[in-house]
Formats: C-alpha cells, structure tokens, sequence
C-alpha cells in the first residue's frame, strides 16, 4: 500500500482503454485486432506528469489506500482513452482558401450540367461558370488576373481543376506561401495557437506540425520559430517538421530549389538545432510529380537524416513515384498519403517498419481512390492516421479522421484508434513516451461521456457533446462542463 501523493486520479471509469500493456512501440494488424481495456478502471497520474498506475478500480484503491491526490475525477458511466496523437499537419499559414472549396463544389455541380448540356446552353453554361468562379475567387485573390487565369484552369476542366492543375495555376499552396511569407510571426503564433488549442478540445494530445509555407530560408526559420514559440506556451505535445521542399517556389526550377535547400537552408537551420535556438525532429519532402521527383527527395532526406532528424515525407499521392522504396531504404519512421503506392512498395514498407501515416480527409476532400489500408494490413505495414490539417483539408478532428478511415478505408474501430494513438506516436519516433495508458508513460487522456469507447469513432462530428476532459501530463487542460451524461 502507498500513502505518498499524486497529481491525479481517474476513478471508476467503465472502460481504461490502455491500446496496448506490454510495451509494445507499434501494433500491426493483429495486434490492432484486441486492444488492452480494463472494464471499471482508474489511472493514476504522478507529479511528474508520468503514469504510476492503471488497472481495475478496486485494486488501485485498496492499493493506494491513504494516498493524497491533488484531483480527484470520478469517471463513473465514462471511458477513458490515450491521447489522441496527428502524426501529419500543417498548422501554420495565413490566408484563406474557401475558395478552392468553392471551386470545387461548384465546378461538380457544373460539370454534371456541362454533361447534359446541349451545345446552345452549353455556351450559357460555360459563361456563367465564367462568371461565378471570377466573383469567388477574384473576391479572395490578390489580383482580377490571378483569378481569371485560375478561372481558365478551371472552366477548361469543367470536370473540377485537379489539385495539381490549381497548384500549377498559382493557387494551394503557392497562393497560402504568399500570405504566410508576409505574415508577422505574431500573426502565424496566434493562428497555430488557435488551431493547436481546437485540435486539443478534439482531443489530440500530441501533434506533428509542418513548416512548408516559406519554401525559401527566412520563412522557413520564421514557421520553425512558430512552431518552438507554441510549443513553449502550449500543453499540447508538438514534434516539428521541416518541410521546405513542399513545393518548388515561384521562379525557380526543381534543381534550383533542391540546391538552395541543400546549400542554404538545411545548413542554416542545423547551426540553430545545435545552438538551441530550434528545436526540429522531422524532414519532409513534397515527392510528386510536378513537383520534388525521386532524385532530389533523395537527396534531401538524405541530409535531413544526416543531421538525425526522423523522416516523415509525402509520398505516392497523386502518382505512384516509387516513394515506398526509396522511403524503406532510407529508413524512414513514416511515410505519408500513399493513394497510389504499389504492392512491392506496400512489401518494403513493412520489410523496413516504415509506418504508412495514411490521410483519409485529403483522399475525400479530393475525391482520390482512398489508402488501400487493408491491404497495407495484411502485408503487416504499420498504419498511423493524421488529419492532414491545411487549407486544402481543414479538419482538426481526429474523431473524424478516425470514422472517415473506417468508413472510406475500411479500417475497423480497434485498428483505427490504435493508428491514431500507438502506431501515429511511432510515425514520430514517440511510442516509448506517447500512445498508450501504461506505467512511466506520460499521463495524457481522454474522458468521453460514453458508456462504450467506440463512440468516439462512431458519432460524427460534435464531439464537443462528448469529451468531457481532456488531459496532459495528468494535468486538465479542457473541460466540457456542459456535457450531460448520456
Ligand atoms: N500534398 C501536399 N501537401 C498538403 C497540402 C498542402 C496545401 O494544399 O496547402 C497535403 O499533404 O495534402
Ligand atoms: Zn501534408
């Protein structure tokens, strides 16, 4: 019996979700199949934030029988679960991008009517497009003939401008590199901040964020400041990732911008790891055709990883680029969207433990052939789930991403918490601190107001009606007063 003191205890619950209770760092499918659940449980939470006990309610009472807890919750009728880990974001930007959303819809809805149209509406048709894209978009860009010419890519393709054809037109992320190179560092501090704090109320407890918005020294440094800057005034756990090869900036050719990487910012921002002025963990390239090919992926990661930073880059979204391989070869923790990754790549991905941080937002968003998850299963790949949060795809939501993986990727509700908590804390080289509810890790929790955990995957959307706490380091960082019991 123990009579010292703790910061925390959560007692009673119907359900401890612990995902895993022998020190496991990943789980793959089968291991995803029975996750570790004490019925009527409770966690305890030390003064260092740690985990000193979890397990059924009546032994650690009786074990800790004269204890003092500087808080007591009483989790009768509700569940508790991991912190929630986004092992993929791109938290910090200015700008606004609805338009694009608009873009989309709208051009859906005229494309269906382009295809019935007979040749004299059709003109009618077309002009109206005309017309309706350049109000929407010449309302949120800089100039009429920024907008016109995307108006161009987009009425040529009245089927709905690809994501690469806006890429390649100045707008997604040429048009949000605009606005954050011109953003204070007070501006993007206050939006990140912002959306970090959302996420949190979602229930992420630890999150990957992306600098990728610059795409040329002074503001790659300015995102990576950011980042440092939130994760010093924030709960939230935060794994920062250079992403400076998100895109080829404006005026450069893909050769120009690899040496300028390679040559002036990646040495750059090494000096400011090693003087403390950075802290960086991850290196990501956007590898895609069109934009970083195969041989500067390569050699950018490469660099990245000499400087022993973890690898987690975009891989085989749009077109199958052989990033599996060249990922698996390199050693990489994670690779990330995977829409068109080959089974040979799939194959040497789980050879190579490379976890597949799968984005079932994006695929929907865009309308892609979603992640073949299963088959990444089978072949034993270690799947991890991120919200992809960006302009593009704006969810902060990891209940959603988790019924959208489900639903869209055919991911069961066990493999698609254990991808968003385990296995997302292994995409970030995190699973020996993060991901599961076991002793000496950190005491980082979800309480929902459920009498089964599974509600938290199930119902869509509102989860604001659900979770009741959320807590980090055994400390309440949010609290839903208002939620009823069910
Ligand atoms: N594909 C590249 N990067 C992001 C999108 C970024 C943006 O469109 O601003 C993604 O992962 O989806
Ligand atoms: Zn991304």
């Amino acid at each position: 019996m123990s009579a010292s003191s703790f910061r925390l205890l959560v007692k009673n619950a119907t359900q401890v979700v612990l995902v895993c209770r022998n020190g496991e760092k990943y789980l793959t499918r089968d291991g995803m199949q029975t996750l570790a659940v004490v019925e009527n449980g409770s966690v305890l939470i030390g003064h260092d934030g740690l985990i000193k006990a979890v397990g059924p309610a009546d032994i650690i009472e009786s074990q800790f029988k004269g204890a003092k807890f500087d808080n007591v919750l009483d989790a009768s009728g509700m569940c508790v679960i991991p912190g929630l880990v986004d092992a993929h974001t791109h938290p910090v930007w200015a700008g606004d991008r609805v338009h694009e959303f608009a873009m989309k819809v709208l051009l859906s809805f005229y494309s269906i009517c382009f295809n019935y149209c007979i040749l004299y509406y059709m003109n009618i048709s077309l002009s109206l497009c005309v017309r309706e894209v350049s109000i929407l978009t010449s309302k949120h860009l800089n100039t009429n003939n920024e907008a016109l010419s995307l108006c161009s890519v987009v009425c040529v393709q009245l089927a709905g401008a690809t994501y690469m054809e806006v890429h390649e037109a100045g707008g997604g992320i040429h048009f949000t590199v605009s606005h954050t190179r011109s953003a204070t560092e007070q501006q993007l501090l206050d939006g990140l901040q912002s959306r970090l704090e959302r996420m949190m109320r979602a229930g992420t407890t630890l999150v990957e964020c992306k600098s990728g918005y610059g795409l040329e020294l002074d503001t790659e440094l300015k995102m990576l400041r950011v980042i440092n800057s939130a994760r010093n005034s924030l709960p939230i756990g935060i794994s920062a990732t250079y992403c400076g090869a998100h895109a080829v900036p404006k005026g450069k050719t893909m050769e120009e911008a690899t040496q300028d990487i390679m040559a002036v910012q990646l040495p750059k921002i090494k000096m400011q790891i090693a003087s403390g002025e950075l802290q960086v963990d991850n290196i990501d390239v956007f590898c895609e055709k069109g934009v970083f090919d195969l041989n500067s992926t390569h050699c950018i990661l490469k660099a990245g990883k000499d400087m022993g930073l973890n690898i987690n880059f975009h891989g085989d979204e749009l077109h199958p680029m052989n990033s599996a391989h060249l990922g698996a070869e390199l050693g990489a923790l994670a690779i990330s969207h995977l829409e068109e990754v080959t089974d040979d790549g799939i194959a040497a991905m789980a050879r190579a433990k490379t976890s597949a941080v799968l984005l079932p937002t994006t695929a929907y968003i865009l309308r892609l052939s979603p992640p073949r998850a299963r088959d990444m299963l089978d072949a034993g790949v270690i799947v991890a789930l991120g919200s992809d949060f960006n302009p593009n795809a704006y969810c902060c939501s990891m209940p959603m991403v988790m019924h959208l993986a489900c639903v869209l990727m055919k991911m069961s509700m066990p493999e698609a918490l254990a991808a968003s908590t385990i296995n997302a804390a292994y995409a970030l080289n995190r699973s020996h601190t993060h991901g599961s509810l076991e002793i000496g890790k950190q005491g980082d929790l979800v309480i929902i107001n459920a009498p089964r955990w599974e509600h938290l995957v199930y119902q869509f959307g509102g989860h604001q009606e659900l979770i009741r706490y959320v807590i980090i380091k055994g400390e309440v960082v949010y609290e839903n007063a208002k939620v009823l019991n069910l």
